[in-house]
């Protein structure tokens, strides 16, 4: 996706001088940025085309999996029950008879509904990557009273999980009828080591007032075997797995399963993101609570270093790989000088270089506010500090921390190499915003 950005006439682009550099963006003139969101999470490496001979490849195949016809469609499609189970019963969706919903034309999203990756595509050029469109269809392949339902929250946290979990009780009790679901304590763990709790809409009524999750979460644990087992023994046939790319990996690993012991069991991944880095999708929830709580941790900077002499305030957002929390909380805040993500390399020394850059606004301005997504720069940080390679329970590495290194680096250099007094103010991490529940 492409997001289109103008500065303003006033102040120099909020993003790395190195980055003005490449794209031949020129401080303190409105500029247009074109920004591709190419690395989202959740996009898989293309493995190699199968041709197709249809036009519009209809049947469900296998995650991960292309479809290629004669005029260049692909369609990267998701699994489905018929797959493996051919000869399943369907059946007329609740939703047609449910009063809550009301039945119009074209209400269900047609099996052939995909949604195209790239939007622009040039005339005689491939038409690229489609997906399977969500929503609900006109046949299900559950009985309503047959369903047992189970929901479960996987890794890190994000604004948000809670509405969701109460969603998709209050959507499968009220729209569809099911009053058996299940709440997985722990995550995947959980599946094996804990005991479940029943979950109805009285139970989860005010979840969504809260932050994290109401079911818990863990890192690490995932064993295919026990859960399926347990998926099994549990009777559940509707599995609901809320999480990020670590989740949908075990979330595929489950299905494989699933599909191996040919159960009618339905897994369902609903990606969870706080740095908006998938591709298709909307948006992913959590993210604009976190641009919005970002802005209070910029202001406060900006207060703080407005009042001093040669103040340099660091602000440090999430975003192990991706900037799009730090990017459009500078973009919101219009209270940034520079913008440091991780997609865009930046340095310091130099022309053009960040020292340059701070010394130049101080000059201009008297101040600055640097706004730093904490996977930005982790190279330098790594050549320096010789750090073991750490990982978490998942096996995530962990990151350096660069809010602190960029803050006494700035120090440093502006005290010891110029004799210039400068007052630094350093705001970290704000995990707070995940405390928060709206989306
Ligand atoms: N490659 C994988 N195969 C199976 N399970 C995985 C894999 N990667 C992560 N998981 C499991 O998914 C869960 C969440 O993963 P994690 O990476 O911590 O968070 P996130 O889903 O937010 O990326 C953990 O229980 C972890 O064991
Ligand atoms: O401190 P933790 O729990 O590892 O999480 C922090 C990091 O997780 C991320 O939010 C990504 O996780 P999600 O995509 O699962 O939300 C990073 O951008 C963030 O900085």
């Amino acid at each position: 996706m492409d997001i289109s950005v103008s500065f303003s006439k006033t102040r120099p682009p909020p993003f790395s001088p190195s980055l003005c550099r490449q794209l031949s963006l020129r401080p303190n003139t409105p500029q247009l940025l074109r920004f591709s969101r190419n690395n989202g999470t959740f996009r898989r490496k293309p493995p190699p085309t199968i041709s197709r001979p249809n036009k519009l490849a209809v049947t469900a195949i296998q995650i991960s999996n292309l479809s290629e016809n004669e005029d260049d469609f692909v369609l990267e499609d998701v699994p489905h029950l018929t797959d493996f189970l051919p000869n399943l019963p369907s059946y007329p969706n609740p939703l047609q008879k449910s009063q809550g919903y009301s039945i119009v034309k074209k209400t269900f999203v047609s099996p052939e509904d995909v949604v195209a990756e790239n939007v622009v595509i040039q005339k005689g050029s491939p038409r690229g990557v489609h997906f399977r469109r969500t929503g609900p269809r006109e046949k299900v392949y559950f009985k309503p009273e047959e369903v047992r339902a189970c929901i479960v929250t996987c890794g890190g946290l994000c604004p948000g999980i809670n509405t969701v979990i109460r969603e998709i009780v209050c959507g499968l009790n009220n729209m569809y009828d099911v009053e058996d679901i299940l709440g997985i304590e722990g995550g995947y763990k959980g599946f094996y080591s804990k005991n479940t709790m029943m979950l109805t809409p009285k139970v989860v009524n005010h979840i969504h007032k809260c932050g994290g999750t109401f079911l818990r979460t863990s890192r690490g644990g995932h064993d295919t075997h026990k859960i399926v087992d347990n998926i099994e023994d549990r009777g559940i046939n509707q599995v609901y797995i809320i999480g990020g790319d670590g989740t949908h990996k075990g979330a595929a690993l489950i299905y494989e399963e699933v599909k191996k012991r040919g159960l009618q069991v339905s897994v369902a991944g609903i990606p969870k993101t706080i740095d908006n880095d998938i591709a298709v999708i909307d948006k992913s929830f959590g993210f604009d609570t976190a641009v919005e709580e970002a802005q209070r941790a910029i202001n406060a900077a900006h207060v703080e270093v407005e009042s001093v002499e040669n103040g340099v305030g660091i602000v440090k957002l999430m975003g192990r790989y991706s900037g799009f929390i730090a990017m459009y909380a500078t973009l919101a805040s219009r209270d940034v000088d520079c913008c440091l993500i991780p997609e865009s390399p930046f340095y310091l020394e130099g022309r053009g270089g960040l020292f340059e850059f701070i010394e130049q606004r101080l000059k201009e301005n008297g101040h600055l506010v640097i706004v730093v997504a904490e996977g930005a720069g982790q190279e330098y940080i790594a050549a320096e500090v010789h750090a073991a390679d750490k990982k978490d329970a998942s096996g995530n590495k962990l990151l350096l921390d660069i809010g602190p290194w960029l803050s006494d680096k700035i120090k440093d250099h502006f005290t010891m190499s110029r004799k210039m007094a400068v007052n630094m103010k350093y705001i970290g991490y704000t995990s707070f915003c995940l405390l928060w529940s709206w989306l």
